[in-house]
């Protein structure tokens, strides 16, 4: 593959920075080591002490005096390397990427640790779209995509879906617009980055099938178009086995993946991965660099103690209670969906995630019903608008997140919601 063709310039005039380098440099040499040259801070002088952070199955986490220095130190800008080195191990056992056997130049599989996948979006977002781009992805999607998205001034190109995700035949038929031998040529307005929520789609609920995947992998390799795989629902996914994630079917090595450990481990700490080639990752790092510099150490460090005292299988029983959970809450919305709503709205239950969409039947644009008399009801949802491409055209959509109420919260909104849309009837 050809990276450097998908490049903004930002991100190519990107360099390393020398002091960055010095610290890695330092923390992988042998303590004999005498380094003037970090500007890194005395973390003796620092007030925290130790920590003791106690896990729900009885264990702790702990972080002694060397541990709390180091956890409050500066760390590398692609993430501490225990973490890392369990992350790729777990990438490779789950999704057995081809890319993991290749040489960087072929597209090496790579990581990167990001301050949540949000951070991997923006940042991967910014490294590839220039302002006029062409951008695919499915809409309604994830607003804060959007967010990313908009302002770097590019086209926005919705692909058609439905409750198994993108199309493949209507992402043929965007792309029939184009000539797939002349997406090269200089001055070609063909898409280069295809962006898409697999599983548990926001606010869809929708996953796609391993078919359609690769119909779509397929069609961006027709065209030399990346991949950009937003996953953070993949381990919600309340059926097994498992769907194939594009990674696990990258052989060319245009499958850029983030990863969250928000809705499994917590939203607060802020750990999230970039997966995807060498060369694209390292562009990732390198804007880390001149931005965050890193992730939060003492979060990495905290995470990856408790992973590494859980191994594979016992992250993979956490994440089967998980499931559980949110299995149980989509079965209490979607009965209470039934209860209240099939006369009003329709909807398909989602496989995987923590929203459902809902279409309500009567109603044109549902901004003014949430945004004002949902909240007189004392029920908010979020109104459909918001996931659009153009949050202006009127959407009779609305989100609703099965992940914080109760079941009888749950079951009590919905009958809110039923008769606020009965009354404006
Ligand atoms: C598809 C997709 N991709 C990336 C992210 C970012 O997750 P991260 O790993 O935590 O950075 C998300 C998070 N989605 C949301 C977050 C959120 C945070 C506060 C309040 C509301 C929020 N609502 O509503 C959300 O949907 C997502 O759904």
């Amino acid at each position: 593959m050809n990276y450097a063709r998908f490049l903004t310039a930002v991100s190519a005039a990107r360099k390393p920075s020398p002091i960055r380098m010095l610290t890695e440099l330092q923390q992988r040499s042998p303590p004999s080591l005498i380094s003037l040259a970090g500007g890194a801070p005395n973390p003796n002088t620092f007030p925290f002490q130790s920590a003791s952070i106690q896990v729900k199955n009885g264990q702790t986490v702990t972080f002694d005096e060397a541990a709390m220095k180091r956890a409050l130190q500066y760390s590398a800008s692609n993430g501490i390397p225990e973490l890392l080195t369990w992350m790729k191990n777990l990438q490779k056992n789950l999704h057995n990427p081809p890319t993991a056997s290749y040489s960087v130049e072929k597209g090496q599989m790579d990581m990167c640790v990001t301050t949540g996948s949000q951070e991997g979006l923006c940042k991967v977002f910014e490294m590839l779209v220039n302002p006029g781009d062409n951008v695919l992805l499915d809409a309604p999607t994830y607003s804060g995509t959007l967010a990313a998205l908009q302002p770097l001034g590019c086209n926005l190109i919705n692909v058609p879906s439905d409750q198994h995700g993108m199309i493949p035949a209507a992402l043929k038929e965007v792309l029939s617009q184009w000539d797939p031998s002349e997406v090269h040529k200089p001055g070609s307005t063909a898409p280069k980055i295809l962006y898409t929520i697999p599983n548990g789609g926001n606010p869809t609920g929708a996953s796609m099938t391993a078919e359609r995947k690769r119909e779509v992998y397929e069609l961006a390799r027709q065209y030399d178009m990346l991949i950009i795989e937003d996953d953070p629902y993949y381990f919600l996914q309340f059926e097994k086995p498992w769907a194939p994630t594009f990674l696990s079917m990258d052989t060319d090595g245009r499958i850029i993946r983030t990863d969250s450990f928000s809705k499994i481990l917590s939203s607060g700490l802020r750990i999230g991965f970039v997966t995807g080639p060498k060369p694209l990752v390292d562009r990732v790092v390198l804007h880390i660099q001149a931005s965050t510099m890193h992730t939060s150490t003492f979060t990495q460090l905290m995470v990856s103690q408790l992973l590494h005292s859980w191994g594979q299988e016992g992250f993979l029983q956490h994440i089967d209670r998980v499931i559980e959970f949110y299995r149980i809450q989509r079965d209490a919305m979607i009965g209470s969906a039934d209860k209240w709503l099939k006369d009003v709205a329709e909807w398909h239950s989602p496989s995987a995630g923590m929203f459902l969409w809902m279409k309500l039947k009567s109603v044109a644009d549902t901004q003014q019903l949430i945004m004002e008399k949902a909240l007189e009801k004392e029920v908010l949802l979020v109104p459909g608008g918001v996931f659009m491409i153009d949050s202006s055209e009127p959407c009779p959509y609305v989100r609703a997140a099965f992940s914080l109420s109760t079941p009888e919260q749950i079951d009590e909104a919905f009958r809110r919601l039923a008769s606020l849309i009965k009354d404006a009837l």
